[in-house]
């Protein structure tokens, strides 16, 4: 399908960055608990409002151990005074009425705000999330149907090989140590720096930047960037793959075409029976 056939009615996928942001939580149930440990990946500074009877007990487990994040007040929202300084505002409440006119406070002080149980006046949803390290995967249904983002999140998993998130940190260094290598920003150097980095990744395995470590960074930069921007290959620069991590390119077909021959060889025999039969 054409992208283009589909444009209009989406939300904008955005990673927002929010550290030592203050986000206010109205509500300590078991959403607000998920809100809470979804924020807390981010380094923001997280305040609860709600009266402690009605804490879910995984809320008043976080409050009690992430005091360097969470400021916990034992009361009922107050009013928009709450709202003064923050950068976020999120409702999970059981009253739907107070969700709404909290929505239209931070509205008028132009705080992007999320009521778990008002996705029409949202101004973004929360997804289904895959972390592994700084790889980071949101499914979004766009509020149709959020247990089967869930569910979706659960296949997508399986795809994955579970070294991302490791290969990932390993490149993220990488392109640090070729900024200081080769510095600048833009021009001539930042699309050579940015063709060589496409072009490794491209040739690689993500197994294989799994397995660097700062002796063969320098080799990989040494042999290749520095000398005349080549890819070497991994075994070139001392990088043997760490054993049962050897991902076969092709897994997928190779079983395919097996299991498609055997099933061909055996209805062939299975006719070949059938037609030999005597009635
Ligand atoms: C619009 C949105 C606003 C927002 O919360 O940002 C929203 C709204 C509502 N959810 C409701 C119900 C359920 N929500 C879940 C679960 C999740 N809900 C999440 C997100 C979102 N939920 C946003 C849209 C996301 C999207 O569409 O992609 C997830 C993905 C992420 C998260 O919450 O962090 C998380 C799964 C995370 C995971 O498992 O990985 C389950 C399943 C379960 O609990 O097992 C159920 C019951 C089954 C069902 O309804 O599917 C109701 C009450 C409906 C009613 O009263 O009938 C409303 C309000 C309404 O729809 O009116
Ligand atoms: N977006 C989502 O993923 C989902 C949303 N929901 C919706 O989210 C809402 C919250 O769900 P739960 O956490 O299960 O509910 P809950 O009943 O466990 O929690 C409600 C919380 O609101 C607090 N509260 C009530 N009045 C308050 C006030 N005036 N000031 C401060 N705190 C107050 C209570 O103390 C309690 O902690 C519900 O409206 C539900 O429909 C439910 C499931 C999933």
């Amino acid at each position: 399908m054409d992208d283009s056939d589909n444009l209009g009615g989406g939300s904008l996928l955005i990673a927002w960055q929010l550290k030592d942001r203050k986000v206010l939580i109205v509500g300590g149930g078991e959403v607000a608990s998920q809100r809470i440990q979804s924020i807390l990946t981010t380094d923001a500074y997280i305040t609860v409002l709600s009266p402690q009877a009605g804490l879910h007990p995984r809320t008043s487990n976080l409050i009690n151990t992430r005091n360097d994040r969470i400021t916990y007040h034992d009361r009922l929202f107050r009013g928009p005074e709450e709202l003064e300084r923050m950068d976020m505002v999120l409702t999970a409440l059981d009253d739907n009425d107070l969700s709404r006119q909290i929505v239209q406070m931070s509205r008028k002080k132009r705080i992007p705000v999320n009521a778990a149980d008002i996705p029409d006046l949202c101004d973004f949803y929360f997804g289904a999330q895959i972390r592994d390290g700084p790889l980071q995967i949101m499914i979004s249904t766009n509020g149709n149907g959020p247990r089967m983002a869930s569910l979706i999140k659960t296949r997508l998993q399986k795809g994955l090989s579970g070294h991302e998130g490791q290969a990932l940190v390993k490149i993220g260094q990488l392109r640090n140590i070729l900024k200081e290598r080769a510095p600048g920003v833009g021009g001539q150097v930042g699309r050579h720096r940015m063709k060589w980095m496409a072009e490794l990744c491209n040739q690689w395995e993500m197994e294989d930047f799994t397995a660097l470590d700062e002796t063969t960074m320098t080799r990989l930069l040494d042999d290749g960037w520095d000398k005349g921007r080549h890819i070497p290959k991994p075994e070139g620069i001392g990088i043997h793959r760490p054993r049962g991590t050897t991902a076969p390119r092709y897994p997928i077909p190779v079983l395919q075409i097996a299991i498609a021959f055997a099933t061909g060889a055996l209805t062939a025999t299975v006719l070949l029976l059938y037609r030999g039969r005597k009635w």
